[in-house]
């Protein structure tokens, strides 16, 4: 029976870069209104700017800053309305020291003017003359050419999550459709004899498939396309030729349970029955996860995540995810936030050590408290936001600590 050869995150990762930086996820083009939380898949540079000119941001009149300095109630500066903004149309007139032109809210600025004094700050005398009593600075009122966005600005960037806020920047750049990432495919296979789906009866000894469930759910989240979710009877046949149709489909193949070294544990002698370069990595100096394997098949990559829940979920997040983000380079979104150790936890000796925490807001300040338990128990997971990490090198965290708090 083969043992584990136990290596560290890093390793695991320089592993991950080395072997599957040319797992290729083709783009597709889509419209803006059917990209919201697709993957970008080209920085989007303006061709414009936004606006393209001068705008007022109130109904008023433009003027010269500099012809209102020093006017007061007392005090007032005298101009002469030399025209008036028609919305949406632009204004060939100049502004001369001493002129005013009336502008409606978001209407073109004329040349000369660089501020706007909204209509209830300005007293009409007759037609053609209007008083102010208060200074302006220049640019007070006005959004400035480009100030929105630069024309050869790249605006947004290549891997980033649409949002509605980024879909109403396509919009005002006049861009209707855009590449994103056609979505990474998953397969996913639970293993076990005692595992059982929904609709199957639960009689003792068996379990329902909580691994397959939950890795659906994460792989949506990450922004994966699901190809399929199975269960395999502990069968090396059966299992072989479910990872074969895998293959054929899909880009990462998660398979869940069997990666131990019991002797109903197939996966370490399917993933070396393909053609490619079979297991890479058998054991992880994680808590919880040791038993984590990951290989190459027919050049597809095929993880063997440990059974109890936890830690299937626990790997997906350090290993799956980071495939995806890091090294496919896409779906960078940032998860994780800072909080204060609420009590001492302390590691397992030699290995990275994952602990669930839930957060505790008090006096404006977010607290991690750690939840205890058994990696087979997926409530455990349920009842906490995320977790903090303990690396291998350290003796663990100490209640106080500022720490990085991962959102599961
Ligand atoms: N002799 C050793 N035994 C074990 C070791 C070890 O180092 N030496 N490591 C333990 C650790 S750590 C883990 S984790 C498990 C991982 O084992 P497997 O990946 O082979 O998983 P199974 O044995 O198939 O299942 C473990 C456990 O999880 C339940 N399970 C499996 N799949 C599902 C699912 N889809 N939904 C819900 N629950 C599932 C399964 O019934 C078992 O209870 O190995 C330890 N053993
Ligand atoms: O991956 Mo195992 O959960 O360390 O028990």
């Amino acid at each position: 029976m083969e043992f584990f050869n136990v290596i560290s995150v890093d390793e695991v990762k320089n592993i991950l870069k080395e072997n599957f930086s040319d797992l290729c996820i083709n783009l597709e083009e889509v419209s803006i209104l059917n990209c919201l939380d697709r993957i970008l898949g080209e920085d989007i540079i303006s061709d414009i700017n936004v606006p393209e000119f001068n705008r007022s941001t109130v109904d008023g009149y433009a003027i010269k800053s500099s012809d209102s300095h020093g006017c007061s109630d007392s005090l007032p500066s005298f101009l002469d309305v030399a025209g008036e903004v028609n919305m949406g149309e632009s204004i060939d007139t100049k502004i001369k020291s001493g002129q005013a032109v009336y502008v409606p809210t978001g209407g073109m600025i004329p040349e000369g003017a660089d501020s706007v004094i909204m209509i209830e700050h300005v007293e009409k005398l007759d037609d053609i003359t209007i008083a102010i009593h208060r200074p302006l600075f220049p640019g007070e009122n006005v959004i400035y050419k480009g100030d929105d966005i630069k024309k050869r600005e790249v605006i947004l960037n290549k891997g980033k999550k649409i949002t509605p806020q980024d879909i109403g920047v396509l919009a005002s750049l006049g861009v209707g459709t855009v590449k994103v990432y056609k979505k990474p495919k998953f397969y996913i296979i639970s293993t076990g004899d005692e595992i059982i789906d929904l609709d199957e009866e639960l009689t003792l000894g068996k379990i329902r498939d909580i691994n397959g469930y939950a890795l659906y759910s994460l792989i949506e989240k990450l922004g994966g396309e699901i190809v399929n979710r199975v269960i395999v009877k502990d069968d090396y046949e059966l299992l072989r030729e479910e990872v074969d149709k895998a293959l054929n489909t899909s880009n990462i193949i998660l398979i869940s349970g069997g990666s131990s070294v019991g002797t109903r544990d197939f996966t370490y002698d399917v993933i070396n029955s393909f053609d490619g370069k079979g297991v890479l990595v058998h054991g992880v100096s994680i808590k919880p996860g040791k038993p984590t394997l990951i290989g190459e098949g027919k050049g597809k990559v095929i993880f063997g995540l440990p059974g109890h829940p936890v830690s299937s979920i626990i790997v997906f997040k350090i290993f799956v995810e980071y495939l995806v983000k890091e090294i496919i380079g896409i779906n960078k979104e940032i998860n994780k936030t800072k909080a204060i150790m609420d009590y001492n936890i302390h590691s397992s000796p030699g290995k990275e050590t994952y602990q669930m925490v839930s957060l505790d807001e008090r006096d404006g300040k977010l607290y991690a408290v750690p939840n205890f338990g058994k990696s087979g128990l997926i409530t455990l997971l349920s009842k906490s936001c995320g977790y903090v990490v303990i690396k291998s090198e350290e003796e663990g965290l100490y209640k106080g600590q500022e720490v990085d708090m991962y959102f599961i």
